[in-house]
């Protein structure tokens, strides 16, 4: 990835003010209860919109939230979670709705789930063509020679070869692995997609495959919530790029303005890109905190070259795309 390269063009669907967001996510917090009333802040008062047509990349370093703010969105945490806030698509909120909500309306039909491992996904012992037509049984209510048909179509928009419907999951490619695991989320014409590191194990022709044929998913109109530690695969995707810290949202930018010119304005997203081999090749120094034992300041200070006082004792708010009190300047292109 260079600077200049795969950054994704500014031709993209702009929010209208008719309508509400496909995806609109508020104050969403996750905390898991731990033995000994200790808590674990996974997620803090997250909040962001996603647009039909639009691609919005969740990007973070390990354990900052990014697959537990997605189960939370699919109705998937654990026992021991607690949440807070809401979390809002088609007039369906997904925070509270009931299990029964969640499987016959949310999952597959509202939202589209693109799995971290297509091999884990599919199951081992069925065709990837009867894989597809019991999912449109599911989804669809079509019967026989009609849910053939449908599944044949999700098939063909997940660009995955119609001779190869009658193979097994062990027969395929990791490239058709990702594809049949992508039309399985296409099945139900869910106008959300969510895809959780997609693109993690793949090697870097195959990363770029994924990532094309995802985008051509959002070139279609749908919604489409990336989440990656793939900084590549983002930007090669995305419109937006959220970046998060410890549980927190710390910036929300354009995908242009942050891969390109001017850049981050946030300390920590401007060290992720930094990290790159592309770029600097220099790694953010310490490691972030323990979630169960968060600092009462901005948890990135202790690692930040811009801290002072204030970001140790007060935690900056989130404003005009970026939580930090001292971020680059926003006006220097
Ligand atoms: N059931 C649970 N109980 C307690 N803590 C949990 C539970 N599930 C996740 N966590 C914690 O929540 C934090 C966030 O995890 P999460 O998997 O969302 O990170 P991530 O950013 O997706 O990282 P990765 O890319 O490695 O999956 C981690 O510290 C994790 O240990």
């Amino acid at each position: 990835m260079t600077e200049s390269s795969a950054t994704r063009p500014s031709t993209r669907a702009r929010p209208s003010a008719d309508r509400p967001p496909l995806l609109e996510v508020k104050g969403l917090s996750v905390r898991f209860r731990m033995p000994g009333g200790r808590h674990i802040a996974a997620v803090s008062d997250a909040g962001f919109t996603l647009e039909a047509g639009q691609c919005l990349a969740l990007v973070g370093e390990s354990g900052c939230g990014k697959s537990v703010l997605a189960s939370a969105l699919l109705g998937l945490l654990p026992a021991n979670a607690q949440t807070a806030g809401t979390a809002r698509t088609a007039g369906t909120e997904l925070l509270t709705a009931d299990e029964a909500v969640l499987a016959r309306t949310v999952r597959g039909r509202l939202v589209g789930l693109v799995p971290q491992s297509p091999a884990a996904h599919l199951t081992p012992v069925r065709t990837v063509g009867a894989q597809l037509a019991e999912t449109a049984r599911a989804l669809t209510g079509l019967r026989g020679e009609a849910a053939v048909r449908h599944a044949a179509g999700a098939a063909e928009r997940a660009a995955f070869p119609a001779g190869h419907l009658d193979r097994y999951p062990h027969e395929l490619s990791g490239g058709l692995a990702q594809r049949a695991a992508t039309a399985l989320a296409l099945v139900g014409d869910a106008p959300l997609l969510l895809a959780d590191e997609p693109t993690t194990g793949l090697d870097r022709d195959l990363v770029e495959h994924t990532a094309d044929e995802l985008r051509r998913q959002v070139d279609r109109g749908r919604g489409l919530l990336l989440i990656t530690h793939d900084l590549a695969a983002a930007q090669r995707t995305a419109d937006r790029v959220a970046v998060m810290y410890a549980g927190r949202i710390v910036e929300i930018a354009e995908a242009d303005r942050f891969f390109g010119e001017p850049g981050p304005r946030h300390p920590y997203a401007r060290g992720l890109l930094n990290a790159l081999p592309e770029r600097a090749f220099t790694p953010i120094p310490g490691l972030p905190p323990e979630l169960g034992d968060l600092p009462a300041g901005c948890a990135f200070a202790p690692r930040c070259p811009r801290s002072d006082g204030r970001c140790a004792s007060q935690r900056p708010a989130f404003a005009a795309g970026t939580a930090c009190h001292h971020p680059e300047e926003a006006d220097r292109d």
